[in-house]
């Protein structure tokens, strides 16, 4: 199908907001007519601009508070119509959507109502231009899309159909089965956007929190298979007007928002893209640090041992059980200090892995490889973390650890496990999509997002998981973009003891993030502990928690650069321990070294 996206989707001058919508493959845009007013270029130029971009203006929008006002509110109505039409007549935009009226003056009547968009409808034909009409939530007296086709139907003009926006139709509860009972041809437009579940004013809610399909929690999809069936052939055109959005880059996010779309037709089986190959498992986390020793030291004293070397260039292999981490001290290695760079995904089928990515338009990453490694398949993530596809132990697959030569090692210290966790920092206009790449790319599923308190502001974050649990990657946003203890990335390594691994890491001279005696306190007042328990706990600086599944012990190495490491002891509990973030954001806070 065709897609199309709202300037007020993007940030950022017409121009700009056109050409990241053509870059990231849009076929169409509606024109807000804000953008219009506020553009240098004549309407002329900007009918040039996107035919040279390969953009069709699929509709000019809004015109607000036309109908059922007064007669002479009205006449003064249509004379700005016919303004608008010969702005129209020069963009070369042959739709305008006509908003249900908020005007004061507005009467309950649909009979005048479907007078007056008759006469509009007729005005707009002289101009060969066609009248959307859209039931906003919050119209005067027109606020659902039934009471909208009622009066379309009843102005029976050709030249008039209506719009149906997904927002306005779930926000309000409506259901959208009734839909099918429009005539395909009589709907002019579908505008899409999702929105969280919010219990809050819906204008507020529209203009402020929108956000693309399969980023909130309306049944989008659900609602576009009604439309469709009524034989509707125009365009999934994007309308989302979001705070963060407005102020993010207009190129990312239109990549983003097309993500959506092509998510969405795959939804709906209109499209197949290669399915999504889900991720069995972490291969590696790579580190990268302009100096590898104050990193060595703690994943030393952690247990890990360094057992093997890359053959061309400067990165070591450190291992223990399953928990792979690179350290990268190449010259690519960030210049801001130690910091996650990239995640190895054990992949049932790597190259299918690239194939899905490829298509939902996440940037695939040129082989940076020396001629005998290993071809690994690599994109990137919306932060920029790079994600490689990897087979460990299949022999008739490439094998990232063929390129790795063994190195004379002691044995490292048993107790760690596994990578139990990964937790990426996003910047903060990335979340909400960080959340559908990991979803839609890789074909991990969302948990519920959770709010949790910094001393400095608040971080919202969202687990995505594989079925098994083997594959955790924690997303999270700080409310400070500035805050570099928010911002900090962690490795959350498995153990089955962890009191024992934490006193092995401490006696070989690691150091453990303190944790206040109150919270001993409070830990004590909610669960009541064998003897001794908490007292080991408190010495350690060692975290409880537990939920319907388990209990859920883990603790905090301090930060080196932007990164830390976590040893966590989960029996059956699900969770990442919410519950103690705030406690451990105000530790490492407290922790950091004075400016
Ligand atoms: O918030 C508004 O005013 C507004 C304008 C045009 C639309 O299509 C819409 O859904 C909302
Ligand atoms: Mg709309």
């Amino acid at each position: 199908m065709r897609t199309s996206i709202a300037t007020v989707s993007l940030s950022g001058s017409l121009t700009e907001k056109l050409t990241a919508a053509s870059r990231a493959g849009f076929d169409g845009v509606e024109i807000f007519e804000n953008d219009l007013l506020a553009s240098p270029l004549t309407p002329e130029e900007i009918r040039a601009r996107c035919a040279d971009l390969g953009l069709s203006i699929d509709l000019y929008q809004p015109m607000r508070d036309i109908e059922a006002v007064p007669a002479d509110e009205f006449n003064r109505n249509l004379r700005r119509a016919r303004h608008k039409f010969e702005l129209m007549r020069r963009l070369g935009a042959d739709t305008v959507l006509v908003c249900s009226s908020v005007h004061p003056l507005a009467v309950d009547d649909d009979a005048l109502a479907a007078y007056h968009l008759r006469q509009l409808a007729d005005l707009a034909q002289e101009f060969g231009i066609r009248v959307a009409y859209e039931a906003l939530a919050w119209g005067r007296h027109v606020s659902t899309y039934d009471h909208a086709w009622r009066i379309v139907e009843a102005a029976d003009h050709p030249a008039l159909g209506t719009c149906l926006d997904s927002f306005h139709i779930l926000s309000r509860g409506s259901d959208p089965k009734g839909i099918e009972s429009i005539p395909g041809e009589k709907i002019f437009f579908l505008q899409l956007a999702d929105a969280p579940l919010l219990a809050m004013d819906v204008l507020q809610w529209s203009r402020h929190y929108r956000c693309f399909p399969g980023q909130g929690g309306f049944d989008v999809a659900g609602l576009v298979r009604h439309v469709l069936r009524t034989g509707y052939d125009g365009p999934l055109s994007l309308e989302v007007f979001n705070d963060v959005f407005r102020q993010a880059e207009a190129g990312p996010t239109a990549v983003d928002a097309l993500r959506s779309l092509l998510v969405l037709q795959e939804t709906l089986g209109v499209t197949t893209p290669p399915a999504p190959v889900v991720p069995t498992g972490v291969a590696f986390a790579e580190l990268v640090t302009p100096d590898a020793e104050p990193v060595s030291a703690v994943l030393g004293a952690l247990g890990l041992a360094r057992t093997a070397r890359h053959r061309s260039k400067p990165v070591d292999l450190w291992q223990q059980g399953e928990a792979r981490i690179l350290v990268n001290t190449s010259g690519a290695a960030r210049r801001d200090g130690t910091g996650l760079a990239a995640i190895g995904l054990e992949s049932p089928d790597p190259t299918g892995a690239a194939r899905r990515a490829e298509a939902l338009l996440a940037p695939v990453l040129p082989r940076r490889r020396a001629p005998e490694d290993a071809p690994l398949d690599a994109v990137a993530a919306p932060d920029g973390t790079e994600l490689f596809f990897c087979a460990t132990r299949r022999d008739e697959l490439p094998n990232w650890r063929a390129d790795f030569t063994d190195v004379e090692h002691a044995a490292g210290t048993p107790g760690v496990q596994g990578i139990d966790h990964l937790a990426l920092s996003q910047p903060w206009h990335h979340f909400d999509e960080a959340t559908l790449f990991h979803r839609s790319v890789l074909g991990l599923h969302a948990q519920e997002s959770v709010d949790v308190a910094d001393p400095y502001g608040l971080m919202r974050s969202r687990a995505v998981t594989n079925a098994d649990g083997s594959v955790r990657i924690a997303l999270s946003v700080g409310a400070a973009p500035t805050d570099d203890t928010v911002h900090a990335q962690h490795i959350a390594l498995a153990t089955d003891d962890v009191v024992a691994a934490a006193r092995r890491f401490r006696d070989a001279g690691g150091r453990l993030l303190p944790i206040p005696a109150n919270y001993y306190d409070d830990l004590a007042a909610r669960y009541a502990f064998a003897d001794g328990e908490l007292e080991t706990y408190r010495e350690l600086g060692i975290l409880y928690d537990r939920d319907a599944h388990g209990e859920f012990r883990h603790c905090y190495t301090v930060t080196v650069g932007r990164v830390f490491f976590e040893l966590v002891q989960r029996d059956g509990y699900r969770g990442y321990g919410a519950q103690n973030a705030p406690v451990r954001l105000a530790a490492q806070h407290a922790g950091r070294p004075v400016q």
